[in-house]
């Protein structure tokens, strides 16, 4: 048994499920009038209703006691003060330093690194203007009027996802182009239509190493060079965001152009650093820094707010019970805003690259389920799609619903549309509709009784499907960034919960050790490494077709 199962509140958690397996949620709302206003907070930035979970005070009650007794508070602290909680790495974790707009010095290895931010943001905001304002010219004269950053994961979901939920909030001085992926159509078809003499890279990478990312980077370089005929442009047409500054000078990105982040930023949460440069450029930096205040309103809520007030604890602990007490293996984003289309995914890897892990942060094996898989889609696309999955599938998937009251684009009669749909959904899911009621619906609308015998099985809903329901009044840059660091402090509760180390990815470098020696075999003729049969055969067949097209 871990340390965690061992604890009376674990304990009482387990026996409470048990209870709460037979509950359903219509009961619990039939019996107490007040669920709502007691399962809801409102904070500035959003509502939070998680009245629609299969939980009582009690099992609230118990949670928290869980929570205390993982000492939640006296982690959060340590987190916030710079201790070396990344454990694995032995690391601080302080993505919360770069948007802490109260400015208190903060050291860490006997650095200021508030300083060392604010410096930062500075060069940031100096850059910006002089990109934005057409200052900043390309080796033949010309202002900059696209933007392409190129990085992977952490340096490509965060600044993307923003930048498409503000699109309405860009006055398109500047266009921003993401390149991810090394498959080089990506690129190509990004750069297809850009002219070279007016296009900066930002090249994106923490380590500056990640293949995927040095590939296309040098891809980028080529196209330059390939129009300006000298090499001297790179350094007037590429910037660099990265803790390892050799590494970009040895690419050739000039000293100046190399904008700072630190071992304490991990990847997923690097958003609010330099990584978030794209965003300074396409939106301009002032609304750069309401997304931080945004996020550093959050770190407030989240560092004073009582555990049982406080939004990231809740989210955490509701996740935990659903998952590892009640069962749940997935869990669903579904927002119903057609600018948060990319926070699934960015959810995806903030949770899952943290939490996705079967050790403990002792190394010992965890002997319960530990976070759910995240997936989602934009509400209304998934209605349409897998919803059937969500309603009437013998699997329960949680599911957030993420909207605002009001549109930044505003169509008339579209949002009513949208958010009435999202509102019958959660209820739909809570609800459900039993054979009885089928049966007289299908009876009052004059089927006959061969007919509802038939079909009425299949219209059953069970309902009791928990839903968290997350409103805004409106997507603003400071809304967004409230939005993401509730998440990124859900997750960093869920690693306490769980005892799991949330800061490294150790589950990412099998694949990328072997993808770089199998590389080398499908570049070099007879090389051939020790693999499994399936391997071989498939690496074979690759070759050998690939040597007969040739
Ligand atoms: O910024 P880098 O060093 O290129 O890393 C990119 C991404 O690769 C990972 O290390 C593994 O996928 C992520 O954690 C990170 O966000």
């Amino acid at each position: 048994m871990t340390a965690r199962t061992s604890l009376a509140s674990w304990q009482a958690l387990s026996d409470h499920a048990g209870q709460m397996k037979q509950a359903h949620m219509n009961d619990l709302f039939n019996q107490d009038k007040q669920r709502f206003n007691k399962f809801s907070l409102q904070l500035p930035a959003l509502l939070l209703d998680y009245s629609k979970n299969l939980v009582t005070e009690h099992t609230m009650e118990k949670l928290f006691a869980l929570a205390r007794d993982c000492d939640v508070s006296g982690w959060r602290e340590k987190m916030f003060t710079g201790e070396a909680i990344n454990r694995t790495e032995n690391r601080a974790v302080l993505h919360t330093a770069l948007r802490n707009r109260n400015l208190d010095p903060l050291y860490v290895d006997g650095e200021n690194i508030s300083a060392q931010v604010e410096q930062t943001l500075g060069k940031i905001k100096t850059f910006t203007e002089k990109v934005r304002q057409g200052h900043w010219l390309g080796y033949s004269g010309k202002r900059i009027t696209d933007v392409v950053n190129i990085g992977v994961g952490g340096s490509n979901l965060g600044p993307q996802t923003v930048t498409e939920a503000l699109k309405q909030y860009s006055d398109n001085s500047i266009k921003v182009h993401y390149v991810s992926n090394v498959d080089g159509a990506q690129i190509a078809e990004v750069l297809r239509p850009l002219n070279p003499e007016k296009v900066l890279f930002i090249v994106s990478s923490k380590t500056f190493t990640t293949t995927e990312t040095m590939t296309n980077a040098t891809t980028a370089v080529k196209w330059l060079v390939s129009s300006s005929f000298d090499e001297r442009a790179i350094a007037k047409h590429f910037v660099a965001v990265t803790a390892n500054k050799s590494n970009a000078r040895e690419f050739g990105i000039a000293q100046e152009n190399i904008f700072d982040i630190w071992d304490w930023v991990g990847g997923r949460f690097s958003l609010w650093s330099a990584i978030g440069l794209p965003v300074a450029l396409d939106l301009g930096f002032d609304k750069f820094l309401e997304l931080l205040e945004g996020a550093y309103d959050m770190d407030n809520h989240f560092r004073q707010a009582p555990l049982a007030e406080n939004a990231p604890v809740i989210l955490a602990l509701l996740s935990v019970w659903n998952c590892t007490f009640l069962g749940a293996q997935s869990q669903a984003i579904l927002p119903y805003d057609q600018s948060l289309h990319m926070l699934s995914a960015y959810l995806q890897q903030a949770e899952m690259e943290s939490n996705g892990k079967s050790v403990t942060w002792n190394g010992e094996p965890v002997d319960y389920a530990t976070v759910p898989s995240i997936w989602g889609e934009l509400g209304i696309n998934g209605q349409h799609a897998f919803y059937q999955y969500l309603h009437q599938s013998n699997n329960v998937v949680p599911a957030d619903f993420i909207g605002s009251v009001e549109s930044v684009t505003p169509v008339k009669g579209h949002h009513e549309t949208l958010m009435a749909n999202f509102f019958a959904q959660t209820q739909a899911l809570m609800c459900g509709v039993d054979e009885a009621q089928v049966r007289a619906d299908l009876k009052a609308s004059g089927r006959q009784s061969d007919y509802i015998d038939k079909v009425a099985p299949h219209k059953v809903h069970k309902g009791n499907r928990p839903t968290n329901t997350i409103l805004m009044k409106r997507i603003t840059p400071k809304t967004l960034g409230s939005l993401i660091a509730l998440y990124e402090h859900k997750i960093f509760v869920q690693g306490i919960i769980l005892q799991i180390c949330s800061f490294d990815q150790w589950g990412v470098e099998l694949g990328k050790g072997l993808a770089n020696k199998i590389q080398q075999e499908l570049t070099e003729d007879g090389l051939k490494g020790d693999h499994d049969s399936s391997t071989a055969e498939l690496i074979s067949f690759y070759k050998n077709i690939k040597a007969a097209s040739s």
